[in-house]
């Protein structure tokens, strides 16, 4: 290995570096990852430290392993025994060894999710909790926010002062008191309780900061209090090598604090600074593109890249004239590149910002036989709340007795196993479907109280869905709400399951408005078994697709980064907190999408009307941002300007004209007396459409009437 043949001087520098501390602050691309795993091969081949005396921290197991494969394609069989790993495992290792200092044995049990929830169902059982506005999913938030805040039961109890608090409290003393009992450790107990082993027990941090003697931590910019404070024991003897890049801090909604990577040199002695500026992954066409970019964030450390790579292609903006033609682009185009480039799916991705956005790209990918995967969730139409929602469809059309069973106690309605026993008998005795023997013979069933209330709430719900004469996706929304489905979720804080079932409102919307010969339900779950009946399973060669957070740190040769639209990205949820921080997370999240490309990017969006984001959809303010010069724009232009939307949500100083306005043309601002600001997107007659902001979303008003004036900025 000749270690200045691989890397550039700073890079080498780096790689060697033994005397002291040292932080690497580099932009996306700039080798930062490769610097630390040519460190590790050069700490065993040329200074002889043994492997079991180095650790490597990653984000991710994916990360994780391609760094172990990477060692290990370099050194061979010498690597073995290097430990690289998230910080999760590494507390898993030191707790499976001392556990007993804590009060718990050696074969502790990890609790995943599933085991919280039915742990969770069981105290509220015995606390008759179900009654009182609390949910078990934000029951386990709550006791996830405490123990990442490290606030104990006791602090917990004391802090609380309504009673919902209180019971809230009283519920996560019993939670810990069981999990303690049972020998049982959730995801954050992992790292709190190392966190106590550490502060507790000198002898115990002795022999792990002697064990590793060079710890090296990758994606720094993204950890959080907690993280930190084990990082700096397991460090406490050792040179410690932190590397990242604060322009892709992405996770400080959920705690990470970039200032533990700009504040490391007044936190550590003797620290050595490496500013690595070149990019070796990317073409400067789309290195420029991404830098120009995040160039607008105000608060960041100034720092740019250059790359001795060529121009390349022009970055490809693609606006749709709707979702499905965005997605028929993205898969035509990958058709294109593997028929007349040779191009394998391996080497292309699709990102996007939220899970949801996933299902008309995949529709179409299934169309063509195009294998994909999806990383860090499942397929759309396996999501449990669309099979959930399409069971409330499928029983519409035709009573369906799978979709009952599925349903009929989802959200809760009293209805156990054996209540669907009796349901199941009848229907038999009578020749019916079940749902069909609950409407005409309930009364011959053996039902508590409880089921036969929520059966009857039901049948009234599907009852009044099906005598509608509303548009099938609002009937079906309507639907969703009066049976409680949605209002579970959203007790739940399940967000993105309830943006999943927006996003189905979308489907069956976009579906009506094509097939307007057959615009029904039947036909549309006929159009749609296609794709409810795919399995998890996939090909070598596939098609990577997954959410933007999931991408840090990985690269493909061509990305496609697909719903470019404001309020979906840059996400309105994301900045309802705090518009300007919000904004520049957003920004570097886009930063992270875009510099995953190494030869090409493609950036698309459609136009239409989202019911997720509840608002027209207009080209993101990112895709301006980039310039105009290293961008082709394909596609139709938008309807309409992204300046002017994005004045509408945040113009400062702007002049109210008069009504009796006849010119309205689309792309005016306008301010409304009830709704407030929002702009025209279609002129009809004497009518014009207004996009307002949430929770409004679009209207239809008479264009002269007083209520509606026009927005000068
Ligand atoms: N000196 C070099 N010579 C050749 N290739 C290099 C060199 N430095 C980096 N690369 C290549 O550039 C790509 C980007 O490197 P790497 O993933 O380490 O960057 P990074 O700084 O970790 O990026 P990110 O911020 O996205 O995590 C990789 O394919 C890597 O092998
Ligand atoms: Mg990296």
């Amino acid at each position: 290995m000749n270690l200045k043949e691989l890397l550039n001087p700073q890079q080498y520098e780096a790689a060697t570096y033994l005397d002291g501390h040292l932080r690497i602050i580099a932009g996306a691309g700039s080798g930062k990852t490769r610097v630390v795993t040519y460190r590790i091969a050069y700490l065993i081949e040329n200074v002889g430290i043994a492997p079991r005396n180095i650790l490597a921290i990653t984000f991710t197991n994916k990360a994780a392993n391609e760094m172990k494969e990477r060692v290990e394609h370099i050194l061979g069989e010498e690597a073995y025994g290097t430990t690289i790993c998230t910080i999760h495992s590494l507390c898993v290792r030191v707790l499976r060894r001392h556990a007993s200092l804590l009060g718990y044995p050696h074969n502790f049990i990890i609790m995943d999710e599933e085991d919280q929830k039915s742990l969770m169902k069981k105290l509220f059982k015995n606390n008759n909790v179900s009654d009182k506005g609390i949910t078990i999913k934000s029951m386990i938030h709550y006791i996830s926010a405490c123990k990442t805040n490290l606030i104990t039961p006791e602090k917990a109890t004391n802090l609380a002062s309504l009673p919902a608090e209180k019971v809230k409290a009283k519920i996560y003393l019993e939670y810990e008191n069981y999990t303690k009992e049972h020998a049982m450790m959730d995801f954050d107990d992992l790292l709190l309780n190392t966190l106590c082993l550490f502060q507790d027990h000198t002898e115990v941090v002795e022999l792990w900061s002697h064990r590793y003697q060079y710890v090296h931590v990758d994606e720094f910019q993204d950890v959080g209090e907690i993280e930190y404070r084990l990082i700096k024991y397991f460090g406490k003897a050792s040179i410690v090598c932190v590397v990242g890049d604060p322009d892709q801090t992405i996770y400080s909604f959920r705690g990470s604090d970039v200032n533990y990577i700009l504040n490391f040199d007044q936190d550590y002695e003797n620290v050595k600074t490496v500013f690595l500026n070149q990019n070796y992954r990317s073409t400067k066409t789309i290195l420029d593109v991404s830098n120009n970019l995040i160039r607008r964030n105000k608060h960041r450390l100034e720092k740019d890249l250059f790359t001795d790579h060529e121009a390349g292609d022009k970055v490809v903006h693609y606006s749709a004239v709707s979702e499905a033609a965005e997605a028929e682009y993205i898969a035509n185009t990958i058709m294109n590149l593997e028929n007349e480039d040779g191009v394998n799916f391996k080497d292309i991705a699709i990102l996007y910002r939220a899970n949801y956005l996933s299902r008309p790209i995949e529709q179409v990918l299934i169309q063509k036989g195009i294998p994909y995967k999806i990383f860090g969730g499942l397929k759309f139409f396996n999501r449990k709340e669309i099979k959930d929602a399409l069971s409330y469809i499928r029983l519409l059309v035709d009573n369906d007795d799978l979709a009952f069973e599925r349903i009929a106690n989802v959200p809760t309605r009293g209805v156990g196993a054996k209540t669907l026993e009796n349901i199941q008998a009848c229907a038999l005795r009578h020749g019916l479907n079940e749902y069909e023997a609950l409407c005409f013979y309930m009364d011959e069933i053996n039902l508590t109280g409880k089921a036969k209330k929520g059966l009857k709430a039901l049948i009234n719900s599907m009852e009044n869905a099906r005598l509608s004469d509303k548009a099938p996706e609002q009937i079906f929304e309507d639907l969703l709400r009066s049976v409680g489905y949605i209002e579970m979720l959203t007790k739940d804080h399940e967000e993105s399951r309830i943006d999943n079932i927006m996003e189905l409102k979308n489907s069956i919307a976009t579906y009506m408005q094509e097939h307007p010969d057959t615009a029904n339900f039947e036909s549309y779950l006929q159009d749609i078994a296609l794709y409810t009946t795919q399995d998890e399973e996939t090909d070598e060669d596939y098609v990577s697709l997954m959410s933007i957070h999931m991408a840090k740190g990985l690269e493909f040769s061509y990305v496609f980064v697909a719903g470019l639209s404001e309020n979906i990205f840059p996400s309105i949820h994301a900045m309802e907190d705090n518009h300007e921080s919000g904004l520049e997370e957003e920004r570097r999240l886009a930063y992270v999408a875009f510099t995953r490309a190494k030869k090409r990017l493609y950036l698309t969006d459609s136009q239409g009307y989202s019911y997720v984001s509840q608002s027209p959809k207009v080209t993101s303010r990112f895709v301006q941002e980039l310039g105009t010069k290293l961008v082709e724009n394909a596609g139709r232009p938008s309807a309409f300007k992204t300046d002017h939307y994005v004045k509408v949500h945040e113009s400062a100083d702007e002049q109210i004209g008069d009504n009796k306005e006849e010119n309205w043309k689309v792309g005016d601002l306008v301010v409304h007396d009830v709704f407030g600001k929002g702009v025209i997107v279609a002129v009809k007659g004497n009518y014009v459409d207004v996009a307002f902001s949430v929770p409004h979303g679009m209207k239809t008003l008479m264009s002269r009437h007083k209520a509606l004036k026009r927005l000068h900025s």
